[in-house]
């Protein structure tokens, strides 16, 4: 089982505190989808997704960084049982989705690097980013958690 320091535990409160997950979902799927062009792929129902500004302007992309933020939102309150609180969606990921795994680590950079670029380098600083980065990792495992 994961074990969380307290200072761990008020660093991941204190970025999800300072950050609207409506702001930060739409822009690190954003993120994702251009900066790593082949996740375009798992996305066809979500119409145009030719170039940067497409995506950008795609509501069904910003629609879903609010859907991925929620469901991290769940992990946020659930830091002792973050295995258990993704099981279906892991499932859903595998099974459904047909989502290679390691893209999950990249969605998560993409999500770090927009909150870094949100909060600057004194509130999002090394303490705090090596505790979300820990956050990030469990995350990505409870997700991957389901494939074999
Ligand atoms: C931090 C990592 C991620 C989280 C927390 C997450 C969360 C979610 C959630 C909550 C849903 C909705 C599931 C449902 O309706 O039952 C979803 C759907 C989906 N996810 Fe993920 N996801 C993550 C990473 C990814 C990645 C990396 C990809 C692909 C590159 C991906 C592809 C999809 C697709 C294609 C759907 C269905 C979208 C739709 O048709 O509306 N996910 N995800």
């Amino acid at each position: 089982m994961v074990q969380w320091t307290a200072a761990e535990r008020k660093a991941i409160a204190s970025v999800w505190g300072s950050i609207s997950a409506d702001e930060i979902g739409p822009q690190s799927v954003a993120r994702l989808l251009i900066v790593f062009p082949w996740t375009r792929r798992y996305f066809s129902s979500f119409g145009n997704l030719a170039d940067s500004a497409a995506i950008l302007g795609n509501p069904k992309v910003a629609n879903h960084g609010k859907t991925v933020m929620k469901a991290l939102d769940k992990a946020v309150q659930n830091l002792d049982n973050i295995k258990k609180t993704y099981t279906a969606l892991s499932v859903t990921h595998s099974e459904k989705l047909h989502v290679d795994p390691d893209n999950f680590k990249l969605l998560s950079e993409c999500i770090t690097v927009c909150i870094a670029a949100k909060l600057g380098p004194t509130v999002f600083d090394a303490y705090t980013h090596e505790a979300f980065y820990k956050f990030m990792c469990v995350v990505v495992s409870a997700l991957s958690k389901q494939y074999h």
